[in-house]
């Protein structure tokens, strides 16, 4: 962290399934944000929470229509990040590929491996192009503070593992799923790629709470993953989510200095030279890469 500046963070929370609505936010307010990439999943719902400003984004939009392949993550990530966004917390369910980790455990990932393969990755392309570090995808500040509500709490969680994204939105196959438990993943979900890359594009700090809904399908003693068995641990998941979402905005949203890791990503990761730049992309990318390219 660098201590040349002090930001007022904002927090955004984007709610994944069974996680459609943020409790206790005075001022709510839902409200469509505008982006040059589309649609976002939903109406944004601004508000405060302690005096903190948040932003909650339902990830696949309200009553759940819009499934991974089909999820604008672009317009998501820019919609945030217009909305003034700073530090995203993403809730997401997913299935355990450990023994150790069961329905109902709460896993801060601090790892990912991209196995999506049907998305657009990146805000960059040919006209601008950059690329930016993933080499810690995760904020470990951000993951200090879920850390610490977490244990005050009582909910039951494991710091580190690796998220697993595939495209879906088929389970995995028994066979794809050892493959998995063979790389040492510790969970497996359809979602938080490429959002994690594209909020390190938009220069935004970026942590998940993957809570384990179900064994997928190589357990030998668990029924293979349904959506009904995903759901109906959600509904115990989502209230354990709902109290450590209330803890850590407060926590999350004091002044600090500016953090580094996420927020001067682009610094050295633009490669294409000011005059071979096409005025268009450049356009587009005003809220996500302003500071640099204006
Ligand atoms: C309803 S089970 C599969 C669905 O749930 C997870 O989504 P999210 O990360 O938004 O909670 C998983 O990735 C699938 O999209
Ligand atoms: N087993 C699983 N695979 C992929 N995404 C999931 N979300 C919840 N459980 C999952």
């Amino acid at each position: 962290m660098s201590s040349e500046q002090e930001i007022q963070p904002v927090i955004g929370v984007i709610g994944g399934s069974g996680l459609y609505d943020i409790d206790g936010l005075e001022n709510k307010e839902w409200r469509r944000v505008e982006t040059p990439w589309g649609e976002p999943s939903d109406e944004l719902l601004f508000g405060t929470f302690e005096g903190v400003q948040c932003v909650f984004l339902p990830r696949h939009g309200r009553g759940h229509p819009i499934p991974p392949s089909r999820l604008n993550f672009r317009a998501n990530i820019d919609a945030l990040k217009r909305a003034g966004v700073t530090d995203i917390l993403s809730l997401s369910a997913v299935g355990s590929l450990k023994e150790e980790l069961p329905p109902g455990h709460f896993v801060l990932v601090d790892q990912f491996i991209d196995r999506s393969f049907a998305r657009e990755k990146s805000f960059f392309d040919t006209g601008c192009v950059a690329h930016v570090g993933m080499a810690d995808p995760v904020s470990a500040r951000v993951l200090d503070v879920v850390q610490g509500e977490a244990s005050a709490l009582g909910i039951p969680f494991t710091r580190g593992g690796t998220y697993l994204v595939m495209e879906g939105p088929q389970f995995s196959t028994r066979a794809e799923s050892e493959l998995y438990r063979s790389w040492g993943c510790s969970v497996v979900g359809m979602t938080n790629m490429p959002e994690a890359k594209l909020a390190r594009e938009a220069e935004m700090n970026y942590a998940t709470v993957a809570m384990v809904t179900d064994f997928d399908c190589w357990h030998t003693e668990h029924d293979s993953v349904t959506v009904e068995a995903v759901v109906k641990v959600m509904t115990g998941n989502a209230e354990n989510a709902r109290r450590l979402v209330k803890a850590v905005i407060p926590a999350l949203g004091k002044k600090r200095p500016v953090d580094a890791s996420a927020e001067r990503a682009l610094d050295h990761a633009i490669i294409t030279a000011p005059a071979a730049r096409d005025p268009k992309l450049v356009a587009k990318l005003d809220a996500v890469a302003g500071r640099v390219l204006k």
